[in-house]
């Protein structure tokens, strides 16, 4: 079983909508035996559902968010993990701060996807913003796609 996380600071809009995003992903390609996926926040509030916009933009995609609650990144989280995505390379470091061991397993999503820059965080931004947030990690994740399978087909 491949353990992917992905992280961002609240864990309330950018890695929701990503594990969501991949969730679905895994789903529809059969693999739900093979990859297993959860999002945690550096910063995160405790058992915070997903923002109002980050629900909406999901649900637009027919992806529930409902049952979404905000976890903080723990090194727990970071040493139970194979994979980690950050939307941000601040993440990326945070990461590493709390677990340098980490740091043959973590990525930020662009590096990972062959992409350059950071996913900015939509936090309090209008719909769109949302919107366009969501696009742009599902457009990675669809770069990163091949390799994720990759992984999921080695032995853990
Ligand atoms: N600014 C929020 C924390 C926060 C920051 C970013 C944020 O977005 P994301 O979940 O994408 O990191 C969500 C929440 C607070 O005042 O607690």
């Amino acid at each position: 079983m491949l353990r992917i996380l992905f992280v961002c600071t609240g864990n309330t809009c950018r890695s929701p909508m990503a594990e969501a995003l991949l969730c679905e992903k895994v789903r529809q390609a059969g693999l739900n035996d093979k990859v297993s996926v959860l999002s945690a926040g550096i910063m995160a509030g405790y058992e915070y559902p997903a923002s109002k916009f980050a629900c909406a933009v999901m649900q637009a995609r027919h992806i529930s968010l409902g049952e979404h609650r905000s976890r903080q990144l723990t090194a727990d989280a970071i040493a139970a993990a194979d994979l980690i995505l950050t939307m941000a390379l601040s993440h990326k470091r945070a990461v590493l701060a709390l677990a340098p061991e980490a740091a043959d397993k973590v990525f930020t999503l662009c590096e990972f996807a062959g992409a350059a820059g950071d996913v900015d965080d939509p936090y309090g931004g209008s719909y769109e913003t949302y919107d366009s947030a969501a696009a742009e990690i599902d457009s990675l994740l669809g770069q990163a796609w091949k390799k994720i399978v990759a992984l999921a087909g080695k032995e853990y």
